[in-house]
Order: structure tokens, then sequence, then C-alpha cells
């Protein structure tokens, strides 16, 4: 049985490098995002990329913001060639809010606006409580959610409070259910799920719309590459999510595309889960599902 067989629906083009795709079917009208303009943590590699990607494709210029410019700069090159839109590749680090500011004044400067804010940009390791120094876990949750919180407030004080605008954060769902080996990063997803609640809340008023895309495994990332995505494919874990496979990026750009663009207008403070039904089953847990101890030295 094929994998689009087993979904009983067309899957989305895909590819699992960080290329653009070869061909793409609209489902919204190419001109959803016409002269917007995105700034996207993350947004040179993985699902950061993809959304990217897809933005662009509809009409969206973008900024793609990370530590790594020369990584930034060959992805904007790509993104650009494909799409026939701007790309602007700032380095950033989430952790430091001086260079969100800096970033964010060129990208005016560059672009004129800011409508949509992706906050994407995420580290993670598989790693058991017991062997997690206070280090790692600080650095996870200065990055994941100090990193969000940073690029939020920037963003809303430099242009959204007088424009209005649209955050979408990304979370996992790996937090709804508590999971071995991930501590560090359900704690830090979880905190964000509770910021963006918040924060639609004080920011609606302004005209800001603040919601989550929560993905379960999403294949072709660096993060299914660290927690073991290959491995579990290999050893048939993802039979027991009901839809009996990871999700790839470009459904989740689609996820965030609807959340972005005035197709979800009315909506603010939700969470869209996206992991295929992962997380009412217990293969969440992918420690547990590759046979893992939850107590053996870092991995
Ligand atoms: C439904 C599932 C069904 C079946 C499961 C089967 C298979 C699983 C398949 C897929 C996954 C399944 C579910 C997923 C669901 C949810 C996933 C949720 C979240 C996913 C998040 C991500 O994927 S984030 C993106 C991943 N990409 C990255 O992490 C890239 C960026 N990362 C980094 O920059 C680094 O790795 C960093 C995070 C460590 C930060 O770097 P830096 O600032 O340079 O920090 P360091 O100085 O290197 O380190 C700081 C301290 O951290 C310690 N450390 C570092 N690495 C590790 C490690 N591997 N283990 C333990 N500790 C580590 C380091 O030692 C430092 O601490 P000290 O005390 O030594 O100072
Ligand atoms: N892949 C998966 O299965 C899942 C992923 N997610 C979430 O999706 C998002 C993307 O993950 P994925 O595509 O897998 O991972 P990637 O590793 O491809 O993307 C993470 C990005 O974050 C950037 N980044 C890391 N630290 C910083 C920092 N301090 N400042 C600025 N940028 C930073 C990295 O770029 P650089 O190194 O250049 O800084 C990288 O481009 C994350 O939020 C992740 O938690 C959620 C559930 C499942």
């Amino acid at each position: 049985m094929s994998e689009t067989q087993r979904v009983g629906e067309r899957l989305p083009e895909d590819v699992d490098t960080d290329d653009c795709m070869v061909s793409y079917t609209y489902t919204y009208s190419p001109d959803l995002l016409k002269d917007q303009v995105a700034f996207i943590t993350g947004g040179g590699s993985g699902i950061g990329f993809r959304i990217a990607e897809v933005f662009m494709r509809h009409g969206c210029d973008t900024v793609i913001a990370s530590r790594n410019l020369e990584k930034l700069k060959e992805a904007a090159h790509k993104l650009s060639a494909a799409t026939g839109r701007r790309c602007l590749p700032l380095c950033v680090d989430v952790r430091q809010p001086d260079t969100i500011s800096a970033a964010v004044e060129e990208t005016l400067k560059e672009l004129g606006h800011i409508n949509i804010l992706i906050n994407n940009a995420a580290g993670n390791f598989l790693c058991p409580a017991m062997a997690l120094s206070f280090n790692a876990f600080k650095t996870v949750m200065e990055i994941d959610t100090m990193g969000t919180f940073n690029t939020s407030k920037v963003v809303y004080e430099k242009w959204f409070k007088d424009h209005g605008g649209n955050i979408v954060n990304i979370s996992a769902t790996l937090g709804y259910r508590g999971q071995g080996l991930q501590v560090h990063a359900g704690s830090a997803k979880a905190a964000n799920d509770a910021m963006t609640k918040h924060l639609a809340v004080e920011w609606g008023p302004s005209g800001v719309r603040v919601n989550t895309l929560a993905p379960g495994p999403v294949s072709g990332t660096e993060g299914y590459r660290r927690l073991g995505g290959p491995q579990g494919e290999a050893a048939g874990v993802f039979c027991s999510i009901p839809l009996q496979r990871a999700g790839n990026k470009t459904e989740m750009a689609h996820g965030v595309l609807f959340l972005a663009s005035r197709v979800s207008s009315f909506v603010t403070g939700a969470a869209l889960v996206m992991d295929g039904g992962a997380w009412l089953t217990s293969a969440n847990d992918v420690a547990a599902m590759l046979g893992i101890a939850y107590n053996s030295a870092k991995l």
C-alpha cells in the first residue's frame, strides 16, 4: 500500500533535502500573500525553508534569519531562483535581542514592512533528564522559549504595534502527553503554547493574531534525524500513528500558510495540531518506541 493510499488523499509535493520543490500544486490563490513580507527564524533549513518557499510561491518576500550566514545566503539564492521573489538572509541569534533588533531594522529598510513573523528556530536532541546538564536545559529554553519571546517583542515594538500583523509559533505535540528524553524541548514548547495564548489576548486589540502550529514527526529535517526518525521508520514505529506515517515539510508549510493568511482571519490563540493523530496514541514516545532506556547516558 502506498503512503498516499494509506491516508486516503494526495500528499503535497516535497523533497527531503533543503532544496526547493521541483513542482508545486496550488490549493489557495497564488496571490494569497501578494507583496507581504514574512520574517522567518530558522528559515534556512528544514521546515523553515519550506515555509519560506511556500510563502514566496504565494507572492510574499521573506527574511530568513538564523546564526549561520553562509547557509542562509545559499538558501536565499535557491529560494529566489525558484520563486522570483526577494529573500533577505540575515544573521540573528534569537537569544540575543540586539541581533534581532538590527535584523528587523534592516528588514524595514530593505523591504518596507513586516506582515508575518514565524518563530521556527529551535534546538533539540534526545537526552535523559539525569544526564542533562543545567546548561543544556537552559540552552534549549533560551533558544525555543526566550527566542520566541525576544523575536515577538522586537517585531511587535518596531512594527506590529502600529500596523497589526500575524505571528505563528512552531511548537510540537511532544509535550501533550509527556515523553522520555525530551524534558528540555517539551518544557520549552509547552511554555511557548502558553505564550501564544497570552500574547493573543494582549495584542489582539492592536490587530495582531498569534497562533501555534504543533507538528509531530516531520521527515527530511534535522529534528527528525536527531530524534531517531530514520531508525523509527526502519523499526516500523509509525504504524501506531493513526495516519501511519511521518508528516512532510510541505504539509507543515500549508498549516502555517493557513494560520498566517487571511484564510484564518478570525483565528487567534489557537493551536493547529498536524501530527497524523500521533499524540492521541502512545506513539509519541520516541524513546519507548525505539527501545532506548530512559536512564542511559546522553545520546
Ligand atoms: C510520533 C512519534 C512516533 C514515533 C517516533 C519515532 C521516531 C522519532 C521521529 C521523529 C521525532 C518524533 C517526534 C517529534 C515530536 C516532536 C519533536 C519536537 C521538537 C523538535 C525540535 C527540533 O527538532 S529543533 C530542530 C533540531 N535542530 C537543531 O537542534 C539545530 C540547532 N541545534 C543546536 O544549535 C545545538 O544542538 C544546541 C541546541 C545544543 C545549541 O547549540 P549551542 O548553543 O552551540 O550549545 P552547546 O554549547 O553546544 O551546548 C549547550 C549545552 O547543551 C549540551 N548538549 C548539547 N548537545 C547535547 C546532546 N546531544 N545531549 C545532551 N546535552 C547536549 C552541551 O553539553 C552544553 O551543556 P554543558 O553543560 O556541557 O555546557
Ligand atoms: N522536525 C520535526 O520532526 C519537528 C520539528 N518541530 C519544530 O519545527 C521547527 C523546525 O525544526 P526542523 O526543521 O526540524 O529543524 P532545523 O534544525 O532544520 O531548523 C532549526 C533552525 O533553527 C535555527 N536556529 C537554531 N538556533 C538558533 C538561534 N539561537 N538563533 C537563530 N536561529 C537558530 C537553525 O539555523 P542556524 O543553525 O543557522 O542558527 C535552523 O535553521 C522547530 O521549531 C522544531 O522544534 C516540531 C516537531 C517536530
